[in-house]
């Protein structure tokens, strides 16, 4: 055990590319076991707050914790074996290669192989020996979350893991992602564009607006706020 609350945790992340600030002064902090929803706008940074977290950016300043411990230091490599897994908004996955190897080619970079179990818990089992290529849009999006997963990650930062799913498979989705984090004790940050995935399975929705937060709260207070309706919800709240 540690004495920090946080499982992760941004303090005053900025960056800017030329005068621009994507991302502005953004504090986050992420307690153990929690799925925090992260929305906002298309350009809100949202991206960048994920590519900061994770180590992808250059030139940012600010700091980056883990269970209290600074990773700032670190590459995204380094952040991976420290356990911190990341997914991305558009597809990761090499279509020539089966399931099977992807899965175990991510499970190298993760300090322990789990491969079977993740690919059993994601549905993956009976198709590990098909190309990504052959197999459905849905699968390949269990695939990309099922990369993530391996070597059960203490923080997973996924970005829009529905993308493309129908309301049907995103609930799926967000089943399995909201079972498997409560049994593994995982910490979640999930930016999602599907506001029934986010309220569906976020204890906490963090707004992101122009690089800068302009809301956290509970799902039920983040729905109340003007912005988040006229953005997501439509002119009802209801
Ligand atoms: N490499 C870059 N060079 C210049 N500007 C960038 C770069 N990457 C991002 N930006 C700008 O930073 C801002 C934030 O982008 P970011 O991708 O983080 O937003 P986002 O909230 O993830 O958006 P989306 O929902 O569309 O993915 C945008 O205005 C974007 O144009």
């Amino acid at each position: 055990m540690t004495a920090s609350t946080f499982a992760i945790e941004g303090v005053g992340m900025t960056r800017r590319f030329g005068g621009f600030a994507a991302l502005d002064g953004v504090s986050l902090a992420v307690p153990h076991g929690e799925i925090r929803g992260l929305i906002g706008p298309n350009g809100a940074g949202k991206s960048t707050l994920m590519d900061v977290l994770s180590g992808r950016a250059q030139n940012w300043s600010g700091k980056v914790a883990m269970d209290g411990r600074d990773i700032s230091g670190l590459g995204a490599v380094e952040r991976r074996r420290a356990g911190l897994a990341r997914s991305f908004q558009r597809t990761n996955i090499f279509p020539d290669l089966t399931i099977d190897e992807q899965v175990r080619l991510a499970a190298a970079t993760a300090e322990q192989d789990n491969s079977d179990e993740v690919m059993a818990e994601l549905g993956l089992t009976e198709l590990a020996h098909r190309r990504a290529a052959d197999v459905s849009y849905g699968d390949q999006r269990r695939l990309d979350l099922a990369l993530a997963l391996v070597g059960r990650p203490r923080v997973l930062l996924l970005d829009e893991p529905a993308a493309g799913l129908s309301m049907q498979e995103s609930m799926v989705l967000a089943g399995i992602l909201r079972d498997l984090a409560g049994r593994w004790g995982v910490t979640v940050l999930l930016v999602e564009h599907d506001m029934e995935v986010i309220f569906s399975i976020c204890s906490r929705v963090t707004v992101l607006h122009l690089g800068k937060i302009l809301a956290d709260g509970t799902p039920d207070e983040i729905r109340r706020i003007p912005e988040v309706i006229t953005a997501y919800l439509g002119s009802s709240v209801e």
